[in-house]
C-alpha cells in the first residue's frame, strides 16, 4: 500500500458476483488499438465494467501519431469527479496523461477519491515514437507515482523514470526495476516487450529471456511472495503491438480488482500469470483483424465467438466443438438403425449367411479404393500440411486395408466382384463431394466412414468380449479385429478437422457440409442393409 491510504473514502470492494467497474483515464486513440480504446476493450474482454475519462485526444493511426489536443485539465476533474460522486469504483489504470497540469488533476482526484486498486502506465512515448507526455511533465509524473499500487513502464521508460541509460539487458532491466520500486514504495512491472530477443539475464544457465518475452514483478516491501516475481513468456513474432502496454495494464487492474472481490486481498502475480497467456493470444490473433498498414492493434476479442460475414449477413461461428456435436446428434437415428439391421444382428450373432458376409467384404473393398481417391483430394486441398499429411495418410491406409482384404479375406472366398449399386452412389457422393470445390463440404461427407464405421465397429467388439470371445464364432477373427485404437484416434482427429473446417466457413457452406455429412451417414446405413438385398 503507499502513502494515499489514507485519503482512502469508503468504497466498497467488488463482491466475488459484482463485476468490477474499472476506470481508465487515458487518452484517445482513434485507431482504437491504444488508448482509452484499446483500455475498454481489455477491460471487457475480462469481465469488467469499463469506464473512460480521457484525459487527452490523439490524432493517430498505426503509423503514428499526428496530432495531440489536450483539453483544460479542469475538464478531466469535472469528469472524474461526476463519476466518484455516484459510482463506486473499483480499479483505476492510468494512462496517457499528456502534461503536468493534467497530472495535477488526477492526482488531486486520487487524493479524494482514490480507488482500491491503482495502476499506473507511465505512458511516454508511442510505439511509433512519438511523444505522448511532455517532457516538462517528467518532475509531475513523479509526483503520481507514490499513488500507483502498481506502474508499469516499459524498458525506455524505466530508465526515463530512474534518469538513466536504458537497461542493456533483462538483468539490468529488473535492477532498475528494484531501483524504481525502492524509490516509490510500490509494486513495478517490468516489461520484456522491448527486449530483442536473446539477451539473457545475465546469469548463466538462467534462460528467461532466451528469445522470449518475460515480465517480473518487483516489490521491495515484502507485498509480493519474493521481492522479484519474473514471469516468463514466449515472444510472438509480429509487429502488430500497438497498444499491448495498454491492454495489459488495464487487463490486470480488472484482475487484480475481481481477486479484490472475492479474497479480499489482491494477487499481482496471479493477475499477471492470467493476463499474459490472453495477451500473447492477442497478439497471435492479431493479424486476423486487418486495420492498418504500420503497427497494428492486438485482437482483444480472440477467445470470443468469431462472427463471419455473408451477402450482407453476419452469421454466428459455431462455437469449438458444436459443429462436430451436431452432426453427431444428427447421425443418432442412422447409427440405431444400422443396429436395428439384420446383417449387423447376424453378424454378432453368428448366423449371417457367409454369401452375404462375402458381398460385403467385396464391396467393401471396391469401395475403399474410391474413397482413398476422395481422401487423397482431401489433401490435395487441405488449408494446413497437417491436414494434407493426415488426409493423405489416411487415403494410404484405405489401400493398405483394401489389399489386406484381397489378400486375407476375399482370397479364400467367391464373391461377385461387379461394382453394387449401394457402393456405387456411395462413391459417386463423395465424388461428387470432392468435385464440390470446399474442402469443408468434402471433409464433412468423407467423416460418417470414419464416424459411424468406429462406432460400430465399437460396439460390435464389446458385444464379442461380452459373450466371452467365443472362438467357434464363425466371424471371430473380424469381430476380434474390429475395435482398432488408431483407427479411433484417427476418426477423433477427422472429427476436430471437421469442425474446425466448419468454423471457417460460411453459413451456407455450413449447411453444405452437414448435407453430405448426412447424406453420408445415410449410406453407411444402407450400405450396411446391402449384403441383405443384393447379395
Ligand atoms: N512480441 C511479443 N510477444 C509476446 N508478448 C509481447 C510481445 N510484445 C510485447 N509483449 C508483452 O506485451 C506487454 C507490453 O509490453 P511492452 O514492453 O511492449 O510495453 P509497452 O511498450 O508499454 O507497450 P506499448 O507497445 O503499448 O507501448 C508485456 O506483457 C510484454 O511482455
Ligand atoms: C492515446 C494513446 N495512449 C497510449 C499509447 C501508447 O501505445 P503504443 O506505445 O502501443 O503506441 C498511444 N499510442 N496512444
Amino acid at each position: 500500500m503507499t502513502i494515499a491510504s489514507s485519503f482512502l473514502p469508503p468504497v466498497p470492494a467488488a463482491s466475488a458476483s459484482r463485476i468490477p467497474r474499472v476506470l481508465a483515464i487515458a487518452g484517445s486513440d482513434p485507431s482504437g488499438g491504444a488508448g482509452i480504446q484499446a483500455d475498454l476493450k481489455s477491460i471487457a474482454a475480462h469481465g469488467g465494467y469499463g469506464m473512460a475519462a480521457i484525459t487527452a485526444l490523439t490524432a493517430q493511426n498505426t503509423r503514428g501519431v499526428s496530432a495531440v489536443h489536450v483539453p483544460p485539465a479542469s475538464f478531466l476533474t469535472a469528469q472524474l469527479d461526476a463519476l466518484s460522486q455516484d459510482i463506486s469504483i473499483d480499479a483505476v489504470k492510468i494512462g496517457m496523461l499528456g502534461e503536468a497540469s493534467v497530472i495535477d488533476a488526477v492526482r488531486g482526484w486520487l487524493e479524494k477519491a482514490r480507488p482500491g486498486v491503482v495502476v499506473l502506465d507511465p505512458v511516454m512515448v508511442s510505439t511509433s515514437g512519438d511523444r505522448l507526455l511532455r517532457e516538462a511533465a517528467a518532475d509531475a509524473l513523479h509526483t503520481l507515482l507514490p499513488f500507483a499500487d502498481l506502474i508499469t513502464p516499459n524498458l525506455a521508460e524505466l530508465a526515463i523514470l530512474l534518469n538513466e541509460p536504458v537497461a542493456g539487458n533483462w538483468a539490468g532491466a529488473l535492477e532498475q526495476g528494484k531501483r524504481l520500486a525502492a524509490l516509490t514504495g510500490t509494486t513495478v512491472l517490468v516489461k520484456g516487450g522491448h527486449l530483442d530477443g536473446g539477451s539473457g539475464t545475465g546469469n548463466p544457465g538462467d534462460r528467461s529471456n532466451d528469445g522470449g518475452c518475460p515480465d517480473a514483478l518487483v516489490n521491495t516491501v515484502g507485498l509480493l511472495a519474493q521481492d522479484l516475481v519474473v514471469v516468463p513468456g514466449e515472444r510472438v513474432p509480429t509487429r502488430n503491438s500497438h497498444g499491448t502496454g495498454c491492454s495489459l495494464s488495464s487487463a490486470i487492474a480488472t484482475v487484480q480488482a475481481r481477486l479484490m472481490g472475492q479474497t479480499g486481498a489482491g494477487d499481482w502475480e496471479a493477475a499477471l500469470r492470467e493476463v499474459k497467456p490472453w495477451l500473447r493470444e492477442a497478439l497471435r490473433a492479431s493479424d486476423r483483424l486487418d486495420v492498418g498498414t504500420g503497427n497494428g492493434p492486438v485482437h482483444h476479442f480472440h477467445h470470443v465467438q468469431q462472427h463471419t460475414q455473408e451477402h450482407g449477413q453476419t452469421s454466428r461461428v459455431p462455437a469449438e466443438g458444436a459443429f462436430a456435436a451436431a452432426l453427431r446428434d444428427a447421425a443418432t437415428a442412422d447409427l440405431e438403425a444400422i443396429h436395428g439391421l439384420d446383417f449387423i444382428k447376424a453378424l454378432a450373432d453368428g448366423s449371417l449367411p457367409e454369401k452375404e458376409f462375402a458381398y460385403y467384404l467385396a464391396q467393401d473393398a471396391m469401395y475403399l479404393n474410391g474413397y482413398s481417391r476422395v481422401l487423397a483430394r482431401a489433401a490435395a486441398i487441405a488449408p494446413t500440411e497437417a491436414e494434407q499429411l493426415f488426409w493423405a495418410r489416411s487415403a494410404q491406409n484405405c489401400l493398405e486395408v483394401e489389399s489386406e482384404l484381397h489378400r486375407t479375406w476375399l482370397s479364400t472366398r467367391t464373391a461377385d466382384g461387379t461394382l453394387g449399386p449401394v457402393t456405387k452412389s456411395y462413391v459417386d457422393h463423395l465424388l461428387a463431394a470432392s468435385v464440390s470445390g470446399s474442402y469443408g463440404v468434402l471433409v464433412a461427407a468423407v467423416l460418417p466412414c470414419f464416424w459411424l464405421y468406429a462406432e460400430v465397429g465399437e460396439t460390435l467388439h464389446g458385444q464379442f468380449l461380452a459373450a466371452g470371445a467365443p472362438d467357434a464364432h464363425p466371424y471371430a477373427v473380424w469381430l476380434r479385429t474390429y475395435a482398432d485404437a488408431e483407427f479411433a484416434a484417427a476418426t477423433r482427429q477427422a472429427v476436430a478437422y471437421t469442425d474446425a473446417a466448419a468454423r471457417a466457413a460460411s453459413a451456407g457452406e455450413r449447411d453444405a457440409m452437414t448435407l453430405a455429412f448426412r447424406q453420408s451417414a445415410r449410406y453407411e446405413v444402407e450400405f450396411f442393409d446391402a449384403p441383405r438385398l443384393h447379395a
